[in-house]
């Protein structure tokens, strides 16, 4: 809980042309190294890059399809599939690249971000302090709310960034347990992965409302947790001496690259399916 006794959590997300550095800063604000090991199908709306979890908050950061790629849609429909991707989102994050002139896809990202949007120039270690200076001056021209220079790299800027978005997270209640510590894409793919081969590999004995969730992401070695509401139907998921869950682990492992170490785990948590109905405003 904060000091006035309420919990707040909340949706962020960073946008930006490729190569700004978003997922670097991402890593920074999270203080943790997201390995990238494969490619991911992106599948949700909105895909959850991390969470981070402090006492009485809790952010989780999104990633919004369409706003990053300005070159695959036009108009009006790329615009609606933007202001839906950042709809529900509280907490707006546009990243710029100090090294680089504010340019044709940093306007068009800008158009598309609320004029609530904090906005970071990137990189700031790479660029002369004069060269950072005009960028910020012509930033500020977009006209958004608060602006920051930052290195990602370094860490320079984060924590006042980072104290930025925390002021803006509204009063809501906890998404994820605290034990969620994924930031990695890839992790949703492998809980994916690992529902999808238990529903093949029961063949629908399992009730559709079981849930995958990675908790730990030290690649090569992942843990996964299998979510059941009820006692009962932990021995349907683990099988007979184990056989489900070893079959499933070894399907998920042959879509994995080389040398995965998957660990399976089957827990009870009748309370899980509450937990994300805040989720939903998002896509899940
Ligand atoms: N010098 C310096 N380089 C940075 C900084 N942040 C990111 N980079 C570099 O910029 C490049 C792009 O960084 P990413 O984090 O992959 O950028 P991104 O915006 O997520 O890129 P996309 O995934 O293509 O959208 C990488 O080579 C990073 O190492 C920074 O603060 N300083």
């Amino acid at each position: 809980m904060t000091g006035d006794g309420t919990y707040r959590s909340g949706f962020a997300t960073l946008v930006g042309r490729p190569n700004v550095g978003k997922s670097t800063l991402l890593n920074a604000v999270l203080g943790q190294k997201v390995s990238i090991t494969s490619p991911v199908a992106q599948t949700t709306r909105n895909q959850v890059r991390g969470v981070l979890t402090r006492p009485g908050l809790q952010i989780v950061f999104v990633d919004t399809p369409g706003i990053h790629k300005p070159r695959t849609l036009l108009g009006a429909r790329l615009n609606d599939t933007a202001n839906d991707a950042l709809a529900g989102v509280d907490v707006t994050v546009l990243v710029l690249d100090a090294t680089q002139p504010l340019g044709r896809g940093d306007r068009f990202v800008a158009d598309l971000v609320p004029p609530s949007a904090l906005c970071v120039v990137n990189k700031v270690d790479a660029a002369p302090r004069r060269v950072v200076l005009d960028q910020l001056q012509a930033a500020a021209g977009l006209g958004l709310e608060e602006y920051f220079p930052v290195s990602a790299r370094t860490g320079e800027g984060v924590g006042a960034l980072l104290e930025a978005i925390v002021t803006r997270v509204p009063e809501g209640p906890q998404l994820y347990p605290d034990d969620m510590v994924t930031d990695v894409p890839e992790a949703h793919w492998v809980a994916e992965l690992v529902r999808e081969q238990l529903l093949a590999v029961t063949r629908e004995e399992v009730p559709h409302s079981i849930a995958c969730r990675v908790t730990e992401w030290e690649w090569p070695r992942v843990r996964c947790e299998v979510l059941v509401e009820r006692e009962s139907q932990k021995p349907i998921v683990i099988g007979r001496g184990g056989s489900v869950l070893k079959e499933v682990g070894t399907r998920v492992r042959a879509q994995l690259p080389p040398g995965a170490y998957l660990e399976l785990f089957v827990k009870v948590d009748p309370g899980w399916q509450s937990r994300p109905k805040a989720l939903e405003r998002l896509g899940y």
